[in-house]
């Protein structure tokens, strides 16, 4: 069973739009908190409705075969309000590719984007290439990201993924984020397929 066929919720369409509204009004929200400045009346003030909404919505927690979040395959990153907007412009089981925006929020400084956040979204492409070429659940046992220029924030950059190579249940994928012609980053990660026994993936004892 795949990733996607694991988590994915069966939404009506209208409940999906309403979704996608919603992490994008947050995700705008996000960007233009982290660029705000010093304004106290305004962060009393946001502070006040960031706790309305807190209260409406822990009452409601509920687990994670039951969760909207990242589990509505028919938006951008399933709906993952957590990661960049990666919009896949076409997948097969060699290659992926799309195009990504990485608003203020991603920002880590000198308006490039954050190192961690060039390897979330390696993490994303690489593993959806994993996922789909290995035709089940892979998991990521290394990630490495080499840093070949910083990646602007605020504009539209290319992510591609392929296969380096296979070798029995271990697939080396490899990536990059481009912006025009200048290579961003370069990905390289080692993902497993998971056997049936192994359930998810590794865990620690509660
Ligand atoms: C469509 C939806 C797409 C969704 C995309 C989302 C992608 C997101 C993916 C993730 O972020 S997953 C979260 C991050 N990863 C983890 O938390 C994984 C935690 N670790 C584990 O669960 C296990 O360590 C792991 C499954 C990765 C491997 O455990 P196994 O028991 O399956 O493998 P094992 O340790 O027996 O090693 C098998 C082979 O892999 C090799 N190997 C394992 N880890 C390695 C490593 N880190 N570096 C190099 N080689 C490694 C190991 O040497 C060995 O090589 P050989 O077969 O050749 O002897």
């Amino acid at each position: 069973m795949s990733w996607e066929e694991m988590f994915k919720g069966d939404f009506a369409a209208e409940d999906v739009r309403a979704y996608g509204t919603l992490v994008e009004n947050l995700h705008a929200v996000q960007n233009a908190l982290a660029a705000m400045p010093m304004d106290r009346e305004a962060i009393d003030g946001l502070a006040a409705d960031l706790a309305s909404w807190r209260d409406r919505l822990e009452p409601a927690v509920t687990d994670e075969q039951h969760q909207v979040n990242g589990r509505v395959a028919e938006l951008p990153v399933r709906g993952h309000a957590m990661l960049p907007e990666l919009r896949v412009s076409s997948r097969t089981k060699d290659r992926v590719e799309g195009t990504v925006r990485f608003g203020r929020w991603f920002m880590g400084g000198g308006m490039a984007v954050h190192g961690g956040a060039v390897s979330l979204l390696f993490d994303e492409v690489l593993g959806i290439l994993a996922s789909l070429a290995a035709g089940g659940i892979t998991r990521t046992a290394y990630l490495h990201t080499d840093y070949r220029a910083l990646t602007p924030i605020d504009t539209d950059l290319e992510a591609v993924a392929w296969i380096d190579r296979v070798e029995g249940r271990k697939w080396f994928v490899r990536g990059e984020i481009r912006h025009g012609d200048v290579v961003c980053a370069e990905g390289e990660g080692l993902f497993l397929r998971l056997l049936p026994e192994q359930g998810l993936g590794r865990r620690t004892e509660d």
